[in-house]
């Protein structure tokens, strides 16, 4: 195991909301908050649309590939399967697979991209889930694989769609990833940093997660409003 793995395997320790405390949630936070983006204005955790097929799996990490898929184009069919399966194997492992759904909205809504196929080629490559803006299908065959689904629903169908666009930076539900960037995700959502901070983004969730643990232990312990809030608010002697 290389040391990125082995800490992006540490950070199955920690949820995801905790890890997005740290990236950025709040930035006047010095202690825990590396404060990478501004928390409103920048694009760096999905939004609500995005749904966790299987939260059983608990927390994932890995690095992303990026995919864009759009209807057939007779003038454009450079890109292919094996292109996107070049790009995974290139790509420092556990990889997580950012599959952009650029699509008119009403074939979007019906469109069950990913399935059991493709996902099972994904895992003998390194791939322990997929992110997509759109549906895919599959679901009972893929749960056994221990891969993770991070969707906006799911449907049994789709018509012809096409790979536009392998490694660019994709918008997926409100997250804008580049390839190599960090993703981490779990039943709450997903959120992104670049690579070169995993490090200290596994020492601050560590040091994080102690401080809430006492926290709640505290407010646990306390039955009275103003000792509730003065915990709450870090007063507390
Ligand atoms: O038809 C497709 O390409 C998606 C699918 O069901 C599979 O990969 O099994
Ligand atoms: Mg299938």
């Amino acid at each position: 195991m290389t040391h990125e793995q082995e800490v992006l395997e540490k950070l199955k320790q920690f949820d995801t909301p905790s890890v997005t405390n740290v990236v950025a949630t709040y930035p006047g936070d010095m202690e825990y908050c590396l404060g990478l983006y501004h928390p409103w204005n920048t694009k760096w955790y999905t939004d609500e649309t995005l749904k966790c097929m299987y939260p059983e799996l608990g927390r994932l990490a890995g690095h992303v590939v990026t995919v864009t898929f759009g209807l057939p184009d007779p003038k454009f069919s450079r890109l292919g399967f094996l292109d996107l399966y070049k790009a995974i194997e290139k790509m420092p492992k556990p990889v997580i697979v950012a599959m952009k759904q650029d699509l008119p909205e009403e074939i979007k809504k019906k469109n069950g991209l990913c399935g059991g196929n493709m996902m099972t080629a994904f895992k003998s490559l390194g791939v322990i889930g997929v992110i997509s803006d759109g549906p895919s299908r599959d679901l009972d065959e893929v749960r056994p694989m221990g891969m993770q689904y991070m969707l906006t629903g799911v449907c049994a169908g789709h018509g012809d769609f096409s790979i536009h666009a392998i490694n660019t930076p994709v918008d997926i539900c409100g997250m804008e990833v580049a390839p190599g960037d960090i993703v981490h995700m779990d039943e709450n959502g997903a959120v992104k940093f670049p690579a070169e901070y995993l490090d200290e983004v596994a020492e601050r969730c560590e040091r994080l997660q102690a401080y809430e643990t006492k926290k709640q232990k505290l407010l646990a312990e306390h039955h009275d409003a103003e000792t509730l809030a003065k915990i709450l608010s870090d007063n507390y002697e």
